[in-house]
This record gives C-alpha cells, sequence and structure tokens, in this order.
C-alpha cells in the first residue's frame, strides 16, 4: 500500500489557484524532492499534506484521510520548518520533553530522539545557544516524536552552511536507510543529488514532471561537456599513473587521496580503462560535475 496518496489536490487561496489536480502516491522507504521555482506551490502542498490547510481533493497517509481522519493520519508524519521558532530559554532537553507532552507522549522518548540526532551532550544548552545546524537538527528530533513513518521536510537546510548542511544530509540517509519516507522541497540540487529517488518537478501549481535527480540534472546542467574523475590509487603509483595520464593527453593533477582528471562528457570511463589496462589498481573513482 502506497504511504502517501494525493488524488486531485486543487488549492486556491480566494481566486488564485495555488495547486491545480495535482495527483501522485508515494511509496514506503522512498525519498522525493519537490522541486520548483519560487511560488510554485511546495510549502503549499506540505501543509496541504499536514492537513492545517482546506483543499480540494483528497490526500491519504497509509489509507487515512487527512481531512477526516486528521488526528490519526497526522501521527503518522513528522514535519521539519524551514525555521523552527523555539522557547530561546528552554534547554534542549526540556524544548523536546516540552514538545513531547504536546503530542501526548512520553517525554522519556524525547531524550531518544536527541540521541538520534547526535545532540546528546547538548541536553541542557539553552535553545538560543544552539548553531544554527544544532537547532535544525533539534527541529529533526521534534519530528521524529512518535516515530512516525513519513518525514515532511520545508527546505530543510536552506539557512545552514556548507558542513550543518552535509551533516543533516547525512542524518537524513540514516534515517532513509532505517525505512523512512522522505518528502522534502529544496531549492538546492545537492539535497536532490544526496537524498531523493525521485523528484516532483512543480511549476505554477501543476505537476509538470515526476522524474529523476539524473534528469533533472541533464535538465539543469545541459551544457556539462567535461567533468572531474576523481581517482583514487595505492600511493605508490600516483605519480606514474599521472605520468601515464598526461602522456595520453589527459589534464590530470593530484588531490589528497590520488588524482584528479578533467574528462569530457562523452568519455568518462577512459582514464579508468587506460591505467587498468597499464597495470594500475584503481582502488575507487568519483565523478563531479
Ligand atoms: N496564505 C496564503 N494566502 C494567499 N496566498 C498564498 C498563501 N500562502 C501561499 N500563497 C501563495 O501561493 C503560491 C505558492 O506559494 P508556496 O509558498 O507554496 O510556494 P513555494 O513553491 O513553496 O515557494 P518557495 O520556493 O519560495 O518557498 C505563492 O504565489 C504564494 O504567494
Amino acid at each position: 500500500m502506497a504511504l502517501l496518496t494525493i488524488e486531485k489536490l486543487t488549492k486556491r487561496f480566494g481566486a488564485v489557484t495555488v495547486l491545480q489536480e495535482i495527483s501522485c502516491t508515494i511509496a514506503p522507504g522512498e525519498s522525493v524532492a519537490l522541486w520548483g521555482p519560487n511560488g510554485a506551490g511546495k510549502t503549499t502542498l506540505l501543509r496541504c499534506v499536514l492537513g492545517v490547510l482546506p483543499f480540494d481533493g483528497r490526500i491519504q497517509i497509509h489509507g487515512l484521510d487527512v481531512r477526516r481522519q486528521g488526528k490519526q493520519a497526522r501521527r503518522l508524519v513528522g514535519f521539519v520548518p524551514q525555521e523552527v521558532a523555539f522557547y530561546p530559554t528552554l534547554t534542549v532537553r526540556e524544548t523536546a520533553a516540552f514538545f513531547a507532552r504536546l503530542r501526548g507522549l512520553d517525554p522519556a522518548e524525547a531524550r531518544q530522539r536527541l540521541v538520534q540526532v547526535a545532540l546528546e551532550d547538548r541536553l541542557d544548552q539553552p535553545v538560543r545557544t544552539l548553531s544554527g545546524g544544532q537547532r535544525q537538527r533539534l527541529a529533526l528530533a521534534l519530528a521524529l516524536l512518535g516515530d512516525p513513518p513519513l518525514l515532511l521536510l520545508d527546505e530543510p537546510t536552506a539557512s545552514l552552511d556548507v558542513r550543518s548542511r552535509a551533516e543533516f544530509i547525512a542524518h537524513l540517509q540514516t534515517l532513509l536507510a532505517q525505512g523512512k519516507t522522505l518528502l522534502f522541497s529544496t531549492h538546492r540540487f545537492e539535497e536532490v543529488e544526496h537524498l531523493a529517488r525521485r523528484v516532483l518537478l512543480l511549476e505554477n501549481g501543476r505537476l509538470e514532471a515526476d522524474t529523476t535527480p539524473g534528469a533533472l540534472a541533464r535538465q539543469l546542467f545541459p551544457d556539462v561537456t567535461h567533468y572531474h574523475l576523481r581517482l583514487h590509487l595505492p600511493e605508490s603509483q600516483r605519480s606514474s599513473a599521472l605520468e601515464t595520464l598526461q602522456t595520453h593527453g589527459y589534464e590530470v593533477w593530484m588531490n589528497g587521496h590520488g588524482l584528479e582528471v578533467r574528462v569530457p562528457a562523452n568519455q568518462k570511463a577512459s582514464p579508468l580503462l587506460l591505467l587498468s589496462r597499464a597495470g594500475f589498481e584503481v582502488i575507487d573513482f568519483e565523478l563531479h560535475a
């Protein structure tokens, strides 16, 4: 059974139609990105699924109708907004216990969720002293209260720096591996690349495409003619591998773990083949645009 079913979802604010007849299903364990320009309707769609906005059409979470069985349906959903307003003087522990009580859950569960997002060494710190990344992890811990199978996230790393973003994405990857289902809006392709298996393209309130991260990349970066191929080789082989590649006309340089080679988009595997034919041991490789 689908975890989330959206049928002909239409949302109007007064005379303005913001979402038009959106239909899709999301299976348990899927990770789906909502992609689209500002004002496309991503946040509105998430708020309809949460049942906090009236709408036309039907939304079901695990068979529960969001409108008619809202309370039960919402127990299956955790929500991470772009930025959460916390009580600044409460500690991390008090905040989580407060939200657990609000949801009628055992406050003891709060600690478990804080451990899950690696905040166990911040328990007695007032929320106002947390970094942006720690605050967002606290928001994630609150969304995990009650252990809901579906997580909705609205541009979850929009306000974070590069490092906190990577940490947050890693936590979401762990949750995915544990079987959670994710539906998140984003403007960052790296989030799509690292987290999503599927992308819903929204434009002017319409579902323009139900596609893949790879297809989105080709649409976003049609002009990429070269990639960087990072090759991991035993240290003892790096210099001679570099020479071999240079001899064959490649632009190549050393990096921390091996070599980096500039390759044409239609010959990405050529340096790998060349090195392996020449007897080098390529341990691993990564490809970057
Ligand atoms: N409460 C509201 N009343 C009237 N119009 C609204 C309301 N909330 C959203 N809208 C309008 O609905 C449209 C979609 O907004 P929404 O926030 O869902 O877009 P979005 O795709 O999330 O955009 P962004 O990427 O900028 O967050 C916008 O034109 C917005 O102005």
